[in-house]
C-alpha cells in the first residue's frame, strides 16, 4: 500500500515526442524508487499518442490540461510565437488549478520537474513554493552555449573563429547550434530556447540528460553556474541495467508499432545494416532525398531507412520502388528505433544527430554517419566525431547538398574500414559508460538519489 508521506512529483515535458519520452524514462526510474510520479501533458498529446499501450508502474500516471489546441496542438496554428504565448497564457491557469487539485487531495504536490523550454512553468511552481528541478532534454554543452549567449559571455553573431569556451572543444561555426551560428534564422525558435535560461537562477536543481563521462569537463563548468545533475541516459532500463523489470514497451509513440521490419531485420547477417533515421521533424529536399536513396543503393550495403509519411512526397515513387526490388532495402514509415539500434545486424546509423538518437546509439553501441541539420544536432555531430570519436560527419558540397558518392564513402569506411572498427571499440566502450552511469553507484544514479534526497527535505 502506498504510503500517505510518500513524495508526489509533477514532470511537465514540452508536448513534443523528443522531450516527452526522455521524461518518461525518468518518471520511470522515480517511480521504482519509491516516489509518486504524474505526467502532464496536453489534451491533444493524450489523443495521438498511444498511452494506453504504456504498461506503467502503479505510482505512475498521466494527467491532461489543456494548451488552448486541444484538436491540433503546435499544427492547429502552425506559429511557434503564437503557439508558446497561447500555451502560457492558458496552460498557467490551467496547470494552477490542478497544482490546487492536488494540494486539496491525499497527495499534495512537493515538487515540479518541467522543461525549460516552457520556462512559465518555473514561475507557477514557485507561486506555489514549490521545489522546482529544470529538466534539460539536450545535452550539457549545447545548453552551456546558449548560457553563453544569454548572458552575453559569447556575442553574437561570431566574429572570431574558432571559438574558445572553457569545457567545449574549439568550435568552427558549422559545429555551433543553429541558433548560434544564425540566430536570425529562426526568431521564435531562437527565443525559446534562450528563453530557457530567464528564470533558471530560480530552480533549485538543474537535471540534463546526459551522463557525466560524457561531457566530465562541459559538466564541471557548468556546474560552477547552476546546480546541475547528470541524470542520463533516459533510455528504458530494459536496454542498458534491467533497471526497471519489463520495461520494454517503452516510448510514447504516434504510431502504432509493426514487427515485420524487426523480422527482416533479423534475417540480415551481423554488422550488415545501415540504419536511416533523420527523427520527426527534419524535411530534406527532393534533391537531398534521391542523393540519399542513391548514396544507400550504391553503397551495396543492406539499409533500412525510416520515412515518416510527411515526408514521403520528397522521395520519388520510382526510387521506393527501385529499393524494395533491390532486395537490399527497406523503407518504413516509423519503427521501434531501440528494438533496431539493439539488433546486431546493425552495422552503422546514418542520422541527423537528434540528441535523443545520437544518445540512444552511444547506449547501443553503434557507429554514426551524421548529417546534422539545424538546432543542436551541429554540435552533437561535432562530439560524435571528434570528442567521442564513435561516427564520422558528411561533408555538404557548395551547392548545400551531399552527394550520392558521399553517402557511399562514409557507409563503407564506417562498414569496412580499419577506420569502422576503431569506432565500433570506441562505441562499445560509451556504451559501458552509460551502463555504468545509470547502474547502482554510478555517478547518474547517485545524481538521481541526490534529488531523491533533496525532494525528502523539501
Ligand atoms: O522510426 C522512428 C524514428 C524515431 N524514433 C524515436 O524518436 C526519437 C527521435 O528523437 P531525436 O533523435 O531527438 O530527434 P527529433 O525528433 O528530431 O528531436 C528534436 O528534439 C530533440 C530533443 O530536443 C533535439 O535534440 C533534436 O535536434 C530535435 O530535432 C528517438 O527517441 C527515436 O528512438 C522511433 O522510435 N522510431
Amino acid at each position: 500500500m502506498e504510503e500517505r508521506n510518500t513524495k508526489h512529483v509533477l514532470m511537465i515535458p514540452y508536448p513534443s515526442q523528443g522531450h516527452l519520452n526522455p521524461m518518461l524514462q525518468f518518471s520511470k526510474r522515480l517511480s521504482t524508487k519509491g516516489v509518486k510520479v504524474t505526467m502532464i501533458t496536453t489534451i491533444f498529446i493524450s489523443k495521438i499518442m498511444h498511452l494506453q499501450s504504456l504498461s506503467l508502474p502503479s505510482s505512475l500516471q498521466f494527467d491532461f490540461i489543456s494548451d488552448g489546441y486541444d484538436q491540433g496542438g503546435f499544427a492547429q496554428v502552425g506559429n511557434i510565437s503564437t503557439y508558446l504565448s497561447q500555451m502560457k497564457t492558458i496552460g498557467s491557469e490551467n496547470l494552477k488549478e490542478l497544482i490546487q487539485k492536488y494540494n486539496s487531495s491525499n497527495h499534495p504536490i512537493d515538487c515540479v520537474v518541467y522543461d525549460p523550454m516552457i520556462q512559465w512553468v518555473l514561475d507557477v511552481t514557485k507561486e506555489f513554493d514549490l521545489l522546482g528541478a529544470a529538466f534539460f532534454t539536450q545535452k550539457c554543452s549545447v545548453n552551456y552555449m546558449y548560457y553563453h549567449v544569454y548572458h552575453g559571455l559569447l556575442k553574437l553573431p561570431i566574429t572570431s573563429l574558432p571559438i574558445s569556451i572553457e569545457g567545449l572543444p574549439l568550435l568552427e561555426l558549422k559545429d555551433t547550434p543553429s541558433f548560434v551560428n544564425d540566430p536570425g534564422f529562426y526568431p521564435a525558435y531562437y527565443e525559446m530556447v534562450m528563453n530557457q535560461f530567464s528564470n533558471i537562477h530560480k530552480a533549485d536543481i538543474v537535471l540534463v540528460n546526459s551522463f557525466y563521462k560524457l561531457e566530465d569537463q562541459v559538466v564541471d563548468s557548468m556546474s560552477k553556474l547552476c546546480p546541475i545533475l547528470t541524470i542520463g541516459p533516459t533510455v528504458p532500463s530494459f536496454y542498458l541495467d534491467k533497471g526497471v523489470p519489463n520495461d520494454k514497451d517503452n516510448d510514447l509513440s504516434l504510431f502504432q508499432l509493426d514487427s515485420s521490419a524487426i523480422n527482416w531485420l533479423k534475417s540480415k547477417p551481423a554488422g550488415s545494416v545501415t540504419y536511416v533515421s533523420f527523427g520527426s521533424m527534419v524535411c530534406f529536399s527532393m534533391e537531398q532525398m534521391k542523393e540519399i536513396a542513391l548514396g544507400l543503393l550504391g553503397s551495396g550495403s543492406n539499409f533500412l531507412w525510416v520515412i515518416p509519411t510527411m515526408e514521403n512526397k520528397n522521395i520519388p515513387k520510382e526510387l521506393v520502388e527501385e529499393i524494395s526490388s533491390s532486395g537490399k532495402g527497406l523503407v518504413v514509415n516509423w519503427i521501434q528505433q531501440l528494438e533496431v539500434l539493439s539488433n546486431k545486424a546493425i552495422g552503422c546509423f546514418f542520422t541527423h544527430c537528434g540528441w535523443n538518437s545520437t544518445l540512444e546509439a552511444l547506449c547501443l553501441g553503434v557507429p554514426m554517419i551524421a548529417i546534422p541539420q539545424w538546432t543542436d544536432q551541429p554540435l552533437n555531430a561535432k562530439f560524435v566525431e571528434d570528442v567521442w570519436k564513435v561516427g564520422i560527419r558528411v561533408i555538404v558540397n557548395e551547392n548545400g547538398i551531399v552527394t550520392r558518392e558521399e553517402i557511399k564513402s562514409c557507409i563503407r569506411k564506417v562498414l569496412e574500414n580499419d577506420v569502422g572498427s576503431e569506432m565500433r571499440i570506441n562505441a562499445k566502450k560509451w556504451r559501458e559508460l552509460a551502463i555504468e552511469a545509470i547502474s547502482h553507484g554510478g555517478t547518474s544514479d547517485n545524481n538521481i538519489n541526490d534529488f531523491l534526497n533533496k525532494l525528502k527535505r523539501s
